[in-house]
């Protein structure tokens, strides 16, 4: 099998020809479910998470309306040497304020900072009654995440895949940035450790599959296949630990994304 191509991530730096994009005026991300009936449900712990009804359907109906107004454009058919071939429809944009939207807005910054392991039973009962039990639990989350983390990457990505895209093998890879918290004035030496998918629709195909690495006990471990469900979100580990994955083609229907990183400071 050829070497899995690195993604994309970075936006193109705005030239004179081509000033950056204005960031659209986002819909409220208004109604959403309570922050208690959501969980951060680990699909392969420690790699891949999965928050179910993260956006529940009304509202991925009203962004996917509102997305198909975006400029979107479709990627071009040959990739930069060492990039994945990637068929899509695609807008890109810098914003930090959608980003705050979907981190402190949601009940992301909850799961992610409190909630990260609770599914974790056995860990829980040890640490129970622990002294130093504050102090593990911020070992824990840094360990999970890759660092303290801050946000999410302002560097916001859609995508639209309509019946015979797809999104060739490759690895996400880390950036480093600087992460501004909003209504402050701080610069944080930052960095992004995990990638953020959310699905907006359902389709036919489209699935994101991991190909977890053979081992000595594994030779032959089976990938794992996530179909795209509606208000789903989708966290995994990216950089050094980052798992091969796809983007299925499409065989019916269209596959929308929102697509951003965890942000952690260095
Ligand atoms: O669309 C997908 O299922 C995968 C997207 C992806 O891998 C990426 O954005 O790096
Ligand atoms: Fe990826």
């Amino acid at each position: 099998m050829p070497k899995p191509k690195k993604s994309d991530p970075k936006p193109p730096p705005p030239t004179r020809q081509q000033p950056p994009t204005q960031p659209p005026n986002w819909p409220p991300l208004r109604p959403l479910l309570p922050t208690t009936d959501l969980r951060l449900t680990p699909l392969v712990p420690d790699q891949i998470y999965l928050i179910r009804n993260f956006l529940p359907a009304t509202l991925c109906k009203t962004y996917a309306s509102f997305l198909l107004n975006l400029p979107l454009t479709t990627t071009p058919g040959r990739p930069k040497k060492d990039e994945a071939v990637r068929v899509n429809d695609r807008f890109q944009v810098q914003d930090a304020r959608f980003a705050e939207m979907l981190w402190g807005g949601t009940a992301l910054r909850e799961l992610v900072l409190e909630r990260f392991d609770e599914d974790e039973e056995e860990y829980e009962d040890e640490r129970k009654g622990r002294e130093e039990d504050e102090q593990a639990k911020t070992q824990k989350l840094r360990e999970t995440w890759g660092g303290q983390p801050l946000g999410l990457n302002p560097n916001i990505r859609i995508y639209r895949y309509s019946k015979g895209q797809f999104f060739a093998q490759h690895y996400d890879e880390s950036n480093t940035l600087t992460y501004n918290p909003p209504s402050t004035t701080k610069s944080i030496p930052a960095l992004t450790t995990w990638t953020l998918l959310i699905y907006l629709t359902t389709c036919t195909g489209g699935e994101t599959v991991f190909y977890p690495d053979a081992t000595r006990a594994h030779p032959n471990p089976e990938p794992i296949a996530v179909a795209p469900e509606v208000g789903m979100a989708l966290l995994h580990r990216h950089g050094d630990r980052c798992m091969v994955h796809e983007g299925r083609v499409v065989t019916g229907g269209e596959k929308w994304v929102v697509r951003s990183d965890l942000v952690v400071a260095r």
